[in-house]
Order: structure tokens, then C-alpha cells, then sequence
């Protein structure tokens, strides 16, 4: 009841003129805004709340009060664009705490911006060009949501604020008097959106900004001379870990010989010993494997489809030069380059409790389930401090890398996407069948451990090496993949690569759709594509039930693969009906 008053007050300082005679205008406190259908006015599902008003370009002619309309806490969208309202927008905006969409443009407000926008923290797309705004900018890089922002034809003064300007997908400012420096990582927003405001220079303005004079005091020499030695001290230490690096690159020359040079017997799979002598490096990145001496030291050559691999021996290994090209949670990664055959990737795992018959097991049913996107190992050493797992190194990068490219501009279509989500899923369907029984799940799936080739196809990486622990939780270790992987599909339609579990991200998309503004969730690339929202949302669909909080509800991988492949089926119909 007090809401409905309150959104009659508020509609009443708008001024709504002959307006309130159309038929059906409601707004009056004797209805309800959703069962009798306010003028402008939408609800939730349950027609229990109001979500959104819009009222544009209907001649309002008064002012907005805030503490009314956000006593509607809410309210997602309001737009009063193209209206003749007058007066200042007050902090009291800050009252409607979901509010996602602001449009106020094309009106008479004057005063500043309020600064409690800065706390509306669900805030996506705020619009208050042409109006007679004054004063600065508050500081809106802490709505980190924030899509567009767009104040041009205003009588803006101060400093520009910090924008998170790589995440803006519409940004302007233009004709204000805003002064200062335009920085330069504004991203895609070139002059046009800082243009009319002749006090404001940069690089994006080719308007180069005036340099200070400087009046050398005491004090500035002092200041000069303090950042002179500790830019000499950081000259130093780079030098020095320069220096340092260079010691320990050449130490993981694995097989460099050190003066503590021990024999050791290294066993080839065909079952031929050689003794070798092996350097004890005792550099961090050193393989210190050889310690161990024995049995223990021998490389397995599994059935690699790689020719050049076959005759790998654990001595060549060692003897090739390596380069550490990652460090993760589970161990190091390194591009080790044999004197013969093709760039491999040695992952070492150190401190993984695991048995040597465990292992070995492990290893040799991996082995035996070959999918074509699921990337072989093609051998694997063991000892009781660390593993060693050789791949065939991949020249093309991974999933991660390429979602960060996509977001500083570079292609990554829907289609490269949908189809390195659909050779996932089956793979990982494919996988989750023929090791259910070994309890073998991939453990540790996540953008960096799908690796791609030339033709975007991709490998998953990396299956199995990880034991899951399941904690307490009663749900089967797969379960874990299929979480993973509909992280993995949320990074895909975001375009947000995720570091870390994905949670965040998972939480975020499950917040924005709860609130129904799903087109909110896609890569701003794939809309511009114009990928099919109705394909993007079913994937959607598929990653929301693969990422469910209840294990047991979310799907198995083969039901994801399923409904991703006829996704992709689909989608490659409708692009063949609409090629002319
Ligand atoms: N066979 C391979 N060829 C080329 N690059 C690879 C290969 N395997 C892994 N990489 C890349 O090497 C880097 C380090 O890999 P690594 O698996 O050690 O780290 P991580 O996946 O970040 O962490 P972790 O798996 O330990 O949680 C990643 O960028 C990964 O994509």
C-alpha cells in the first residue's frame, strides 16, 4: 500500500499533464500497478512487484522524486527519457539498490550528478545525455557492472573520473566542459567520445596536454635525487635477477653436468638399461628425479601416436634444453625441446600422494581411452617426490588466452565457440563413460587446460591428473567435471575468462538471469555478430544446469553433449537456410 502511494506521489511531481486521460492510465492509489497494468509500469512474474517503468517521450514536465519511486526497492529499470523534466536528481537514488537500467536523457536536469550512483552497485547502463547537468563526475570505475555511460550535451566540469574503460561497452562525454587529461588507455572510445570540451587534452584528442613548469627547489632536488637512487637500486636488482634467471635457465638444460655428477641407471620401456651420467642440479627448476636412482628413473613410452616420440628415452629428457613456461596450483609446466623429434610439454607434478602401482595404473587406462580431442600422453616418469607427464607440445594456445584476446578486440566467433563446446562436451562424455568404472574424472578442468589447433579445434588437456578429493560430499567426482565445464560454457558466452573456479562468474550470471536481463549476460562480440540469441540463451540454458548448486541435479557430461550437439546442429541449419 505504501509503495503504491508513493508511485502515485512520484507520478504526480512528474507533471503528466493531458497525458493521465489516456484510457487504462492507472496510477491512481485505488489500483494495483501490476494487476491493473499501470501505463508504463512491469512486474515479476507473480505481478507481485514492480520491476520496471518506462515512461518516455509522453511530456512530463515536472520533476522526479527519487523517495518516492525508490520506495519501490525492486525496481530494475527506470526510464523518463525525451520528457521536459526539470530539477536536480537527488541522492535519494541510492534507495533503489537493484536498479540495473537508468535513462534520463533528453530532459531539463540541472545540478550535479548525485554521488550515491557510485553505490548502486547492480548499475549496468546509465544514459543522462542532453540535459542541463553540472558539476563532477562521481566515481563510477566502483560500479564494477557498468556497461555504458553515456552524459554528452551537459555543462559537465572537473576532471574525468577513473572509468573502467576496458569493460565500457558505450562510453561519451562529449560537449561538456570537462578539463584535464583524457588518459590513454580508454580503450575503443577514440576522440568522438571526449570531443567539445575544449579544456580537456591527451593523447585520444591529439591535443598534447601543457607540461607544468617546474620550479627547482631544495625540496624537488631532494625529491629528484631520492627517485635517482631507488631507480639505481631497481636497476640493481633487475640486473641481478636477470643474472639469476640466466643461472637458472641454463640449470634446467636438464643434463647439464654439475661437478656432483652421480651414475645413475635409466631404464627405456623396451627394456634396455643404459647407464647415463646424470647432473644433480639443485636449481628449483631442475628435474631432480635421478636421485632416486633405479627402476625408479625410467621414463614409460606410452602408445604415442606421435612418431618422433617413440624412441624417447628418459636421458634425452633430461638432456634437452627446457624452458619453464608455467607455474600452477599442481605443479610446474615446462616446453622441453629434445635434440630429435618434436617440442614437448613436461608437466611435474610434485608431492601427489599417490602409489607407484596407482599411478601406473592410472596412467595406462588414460592411455588406453583415446578420444581425438582429448590430448595423449605420450609418457610419464614416477618417483616418490614427483611425476613427470610428457605431452606433444601445442604451438596454438589455449582457451584462455584466446577469450582474453577476444576482449581487447580480436575475433573469436560464435561458431569457433560453440564448436570447441561441443568437441568438449563429447570428449568429456566419452571419457566419463569408459573411465567411469577406474573413478577417473579430469579433475582440474578450466579454459587454460583446453588447448587449441590451427583450425580451432581443441584438446582438453591434462585428464586425470588430478585425484579429486570429494570431501564430504556424497555426489560422484564427474559431477565436478560437469560443474567445471559449465564454467567453461559461461566463459564462452561471457567472453570473461576465469583464473580461478569460476564461482564469481557463475554467481554473477546467476544473478543477472534470476533478474531476467539474460541478453545482459553475452559477449558484446557476439551480439555485434549477431549470433542467434535464441542459441546463445539455450547454452546458456545448458551451462545453468551444469553449474547447479545441488551436484545431484546437474546433469551427466553425455546428456551436456547431447543437447550441446543438436545446439550445434541447429545452428549450423539455420546458417545453411539463411546463405542466399
Ligand atoms: N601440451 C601443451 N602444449 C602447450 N602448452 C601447454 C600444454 N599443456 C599446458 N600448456 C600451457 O602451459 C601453461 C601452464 O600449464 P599448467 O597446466 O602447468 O598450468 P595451469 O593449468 O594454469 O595450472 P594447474 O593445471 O597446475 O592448475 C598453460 O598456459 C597451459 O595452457
Amino acid at each position: 500500500k505504501d509503495v503504491v502511494e508513493a508511485l502515485v506521489d512520484f507520478m504526480q511531481k512528474l507533471g503528466p499533464g493531458s497525458i493521465q486521460n489516456t484510457p487504462n492510465w492507472g496510477w491512481n492509489s485505488s489500483s494495483d500497478p501490476c494487476m491493473n497494468h499501470w501505463y508504463g509500469v512491469r512486474c515479476d512474474n507473480n505481478n507481485q512487484t514492480v520491476k520496471s517503468i518506462v515512461l518516455e517521450q509522453i511530456n512530463l514536465s515536472g520533476t522526479v522524486d527519487f523517495e518516492s519511486v525508490c520506495k519501490e526497492t525492486n525496481l530494475l529499470l527506470l526510464s523518463l527519457k525525451f520528457n521536459n523534466l526539470t530539477g536536480t536528481l537527488s541522492q535519494e537514488i541510492s534507495n533503489c539498490k537493484r536498479l540495473r537500467l537508468l535513462y534520463l536523457n533528453g530532459n531539463h536536469f540541472s545540478g550535479d550528478l548525485p554521488n550515491s550512483l557510485t553505490t548502486l552497485a547492480n548499475l549496468v547502463r546509465i544514459d543522462v545525455s542532453s540535459n542541463e547537468l553540472s558539476g563532477n563526475l562521481p566515481d563510477l570505475s566502483r560500479n564494477t557492472g557498468l556497461l555504458t555511460f553515456l552524459a554528452q550535451n551537459n555543462r559537465l566540469t572537473g576532471q574525468l573520473p577513473n572509468f573502467n574503460y576496458n569493460q565500457l561497452q558505450y562510453f561519451d562525454v562529449s560537449n561538456n566542459d570537462l578539463s584535464g587529461v583524457v588518459p590513454d588507455e580508454t580503450g575503443h572510445f577514440g576522440a568522438k567520445s571526449f570531443a567539445g570540451n575544449p579544456r580537456l587534452c591527451g593523447k585520444e584528442l591529439s591535443k598534447a596536454c601543457p607540461s607544468k613548469k617546474k620550479h627547482k627547489s631544495l625540496h624537488d632536488l631532494l625529491i629528484y635525487s631520492a627517485f635517482a637512487i631507488l631507480g639505481l637500486i631497481i636497476l640493481v636488482l633487475v640486473a641481478l635477477i636477470f643474472l639469476k634467471k640466466r643461472q637458472n635457465l641454463e640449470h634446467t638444460k636438464i643434463g647439464t653436468k654439475s661437478t656432483k655428477e652421480e651414475g645413475v641407471k635409466s631404464t627405456e620401456n623396451d627394456g634396455v638399461t643404459s647407464d647415463s651420467k646424470i647432473g644433480q642440479s639443485r636449481s628449483e627448476f631442475s628435474i631432480t628425479s635421478a636421485e632416486n636412482g633405479g627402476v625408479s628413473a625410467s621414463l614409460v613410452v606410452l602408445s604415442s601416436p606421435v612418431e618422433a616420440v617413440n624412441g624417447l628415452r628418459f636421458e634425452d629428457l633430461l638432456r634437452a634444453q627446457a624452458e619453464l613456461i608455467g607455474r600452477g596450483k599442481h605443479g610446474s609446466l615446462y616446453k622441453v625441446l629434445p635434440d630429435v623429434g618434436v617440442p614437448l610439454a613436461v608437466k611435474r607434478i610434485k608431492d601427489w600422494e599417490i602409489s607407484r602401482d596407482e599411478f601406473k595404473k592410472r596412467m595406462q587406462r588414460i592411455d588406453q581411452v583415446k578420444h581425438p580431442n582429448v590430448l595423449p600422453i605420450v609418457a610419464y616418469y614416477s618417483s616418490k617426490q614427483e611425476k613427470l607427464l610428457v605431452y606433444e607440445f601445442q604451438q596454438n594456445g589455449n582457451l584462455f588466452n584466446l577469450l582474453q584476446g577476444s576482449q581487447i578486440g580480436k575475433i573469436f566467433d560464435w561458431g569457433s565457440r560453440l564448436n570447441i563446446a561441443c568437441n568438449t562436451a563429447e570428449a568429456l562424455a566419452f571419457m566419463h563413460t569408459e573411465l567411469k568404472d577406474d573413478q577417473i574424472a579430469h579433475g582440474n578442468l578450466k579454459s587454460s587446460n583446453i588447448l587449441l589447433t590451427k583450425d580451432m579445434n581443441s584438446y582438453i588437456s591434462e585428464y586425470g591428473l588430478m585425484v579429486v578429493d570429494n570431501g564430504s560430499q556424497d555426489s560422484n567426482i564427474f559431477n565436478l567435471d560437469v560443474c567445471a565445464f559449465g564454467v567453461l560454457l559461461l566463459e564462452l558466452l561471457t567472453g570473461k575468462p576465469v583464473q580461478s573456479n569460476g564461482l564469481d562468474l557463475a554467481k554473477w550470471v546467476n544473478s543477472v538471469v534470476k533478474e531476467e536481463w539474460t541478453g545482459e549476460v553475452f559477449d558484446k562480440a557476439l551480439v555485434v555478430e549477431g549470433a542467434s540469441e535464441e542459441r546463445m540463451v539455450g547454452l546458456l540454458q545448458i551451462a545453468l544446469k551444469c553449474i547447479n548448486g545441488s551436484p545431484d541435479l546437474r546433469p551427466g557430461m553425455d546428456q551436456v553433449a547431447t543437447m550441446i550437439v543438436s545446439l550445434k546442429e541447429e545452428d549450423e541449419r539455420s546458417m545453411a537456410s539463411s546463405d542466399p
